[in-house]
């Protein structure tokens, strides 16, 4: 269970959270919508330890995480970015491989093989040597997602998962989400994209509807 409590977040003077609340059971798929400058993206960046929280707590389990200042915590909760962020230079299995090996100090031949099975499992196996550039954005996304999981997150989040995909691709995430969602996975789906949020149904919240700042959720 992911708690946010009491959250305030401003830049300057423009206060984007006053002491918001949100809790996100384990196992739950919650999607955040709200017009565009409402703070979805700064909510999904100071649960992954992008962006500082002025005050107010964040607590995985019950215990308290900062994830802006411990990088152990940072890993807690994966994001897939909307523009996937692969590192252009490195292969697919490279890409995945490179949380396990250098940020959570995995075993090699051990986080292979789990990225091995990651790819398999999200259709990428014949794709493993290849690099970002060879693949379409479906693909790529897929490989971010297994970039994401191979850190063994308690939370998966994605920015604006369809913001870079065509009606078939989105249709794809979709089913993959609602997969994961049947695993028991627990995910947070930032989008403003409603047709999506209608094939996944997930609970939603809607931040930035009346007021300014988010207070409560
Ligand atoms: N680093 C920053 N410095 C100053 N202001 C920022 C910063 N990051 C975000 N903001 C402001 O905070 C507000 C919320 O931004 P955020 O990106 O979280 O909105 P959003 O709901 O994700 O919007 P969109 O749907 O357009 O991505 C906006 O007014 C934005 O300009």
């Amino acid at each position: 269970m992911l708690e946010l409590k009491n959250i305030n977040k401003a830049f300057g003077n423009r206060v984007i959270y006053r002491n918001f609340n949100l809790t996100i059971q384990d196992g739950d798929t919650l999607g955040i919508v709200g017009p565009s400058g409402a703070g979805k993206t700064t909510l999904l960046r100071m649960i992954t330890g992008l962006e500082p929280i002025d005050s107010g707590e964040l607590l995985l389990n019950g215990t308290p995480i900062d994830p802006f200042r411990n990088r152990a915590d940072a890993g807690k909760v994966g994001v897939v970015f909307q523009d996937f962020q692969l590192f252009p230079h490195l292969d697919v299995l490279a890409n995945v491989l490179i949380g396990p090996v250098y940020a959570q100090h995995t075993d090699r031949a051990a986080a292979t093989q789990a990225a091995e099975k990651l790819l398999t499992q999200l259709g990428l196996a014949d794709h493993a040597r290849d690099y970002p550039y060879q693949l379409s954005g479906g693909q790529q996304q897929r490989v971010a997602i297994a970039r994401a999981l191979a850190l063994q997150p308690a939370v998966l989040a994605y920015d604006e998962p369809t913001s870079a995909l065509d009606p078939a691709m989105t249709a794809d995430v979709a089913q993959l989400i609602k997969g994961f969602a049947r695993q028991g996975m627990t995910q947070l789906i930032v989008t403003h994209d409603m047709p999506f949020i209608d094939q996944i149904q997930p609970r939603v919240i809607t931040v930035g509807r009346d007021d300014d700042a988010q207070v409560s959720a």
